[in-house]
């Protein structure tokens, strides 16, 4: 065998997207993740931590008997990759089932989306999140939109097809560009009313149809803050759950340090402010929000935000040029 695991693993997704057959035989050696109205199953371990629940095919059958569901309802998963050892993930909507009934056989609680990101950590946020997002696709796709017919699902759920039309629904991301401005020495940072008080974050912004990313990033920074940016540089890029999936693609780039008058579009802004270095390794040091009550302190999103990482990057890129100067 000259397959690395991961191509392996790969290669077998390959096959369970888009073969039936294998898609509804690997149902039979599942991890189920659960979702009620969109909200995910989470279980307190015993260190108190919070963590996914993933059941196996059995217990999940085992769970659907005990609140009165045939076992075939494990049929109406969504696949959504595999684990390590090639065992298939799946997403299952349960929200016309009795919640406290589930949440007792399972051991575990449906916490909404918004807090259970934050809850568990690192890969398990990013699954948490994909899950969510299939499922909701393929709630409000239901239906042809050239047709009104109904569309069918594959038994991945990998597409919805129309028989009618013959037009054929992928799930879809929304692309954004979100931008961290730098004008050398100052990174700016904006927020939005219905942020959480004291928090600000990167420049950001749907990109338009036909749009290359660059255009949209420098389209976005004139739109929000009438400025000019330059030297685009690629950071990285995440799918991010909130409120819709948004496929974010981060860069950095510059201004001129002659032209920083920010311009504010009060419609999409509350406020938009050129942060120093200090204020941004303290905000970065802080834990996220701030004790009920007391005035807002200014903070930035947590780690598993790609904001996050654009803001750790250039700081430690200002840290670097500082030492290069003999700076503290
Ligand atoms: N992960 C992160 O670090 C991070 C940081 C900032 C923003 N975001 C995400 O980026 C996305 C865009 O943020 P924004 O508010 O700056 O966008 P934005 O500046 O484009 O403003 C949002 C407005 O754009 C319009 N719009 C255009 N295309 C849209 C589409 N496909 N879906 C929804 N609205 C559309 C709507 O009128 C909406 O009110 C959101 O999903 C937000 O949660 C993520
Ligand atoms: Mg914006």
């Amino acid at each position: 065998r000259s397959c690395s695991g991961y191509v392996s693993r790969t290669r077998y997704l390959m096959r369970l997207r888009e073969d039936d057959e294998a898609c509804r035989e690997a149902l039979r050696s599942g991890n189920f993740l659960l979702y009620h109205k969109l909200a995910p199953l989470l279980q307190k371990t015993n260190s108190g931590v919070y963590k996914l629940a993933c059941l196996k095919t059995s217990d999940l059958e085992h769970v659907l008997e005990k609140v009165g569901k045939d076992k075939h309802f494990v049929n109406e998963s969504f696949l959504l990759g595999c684990t390590d050892k090639s065992e298939p993930q799946f997403s299952l909507e349960v929200g016309d089932l009795d919640r406290s009934a589930l949440e007792q056989e399972c051991r575990g609680m449906f916490v909404d989306l918004r807090k259970a990101f934050f809850m568990i950590t690192g890969p398990e946020s990013a699954l948490v999140a994909k899950g969510q997002a299939l499922l909701r696709w393929h709630q409000t796709n239901g239906f042809c939109s050239a047709t009104g017919q109904p569309t069918v699902r594959n038994q991945s759920g990998s597409f919805r097809v129309c028989h009618s039309s013959g037009v054929t629904y992928y799930p879809k991301m929304a692309p954004v560009a979100i931008v961290l401005v730098s004008d050398g020495s100052r990174c700016l940072l904006a927020r939005q009313a219905m942020f959480p008080p004291g928090m600000y974050s990167a420049l950001s912004g749907f990109c338009d149809m036909g749009e290359s990313l660059e255009e949209a990033l420098h389209r976005e920074v004139a739109e929000e803050v009438g400025l000019e940016v330059e030297n685009l540089q690629y950071s990285g890029s995440q799918h991010w759950p909130f409120p819709q999936s948004s496929f974010m693609l981060a860069c950095h780039a510059t201004v001129n340090p002659d032209k920083t008058q920010v311009n504010i579009d009060t419609a999409e802004l509350e406020d938009a402010r050129w942060f120093s270095f200090e204020e941004i390794t303290e905000a970065l040091q802080k834990p996220p929000r701030n004790p009920k009550g007391e005035p807002p302190v200014f903070w930035v999103p947590p780690p598993y935000a790609i904001a996050n990482q654009l803001i750790q990057e250039w700081a430690n890129q200002q840290q670097l040029s500082r030492k290069r100067h003999g700076l503290k």
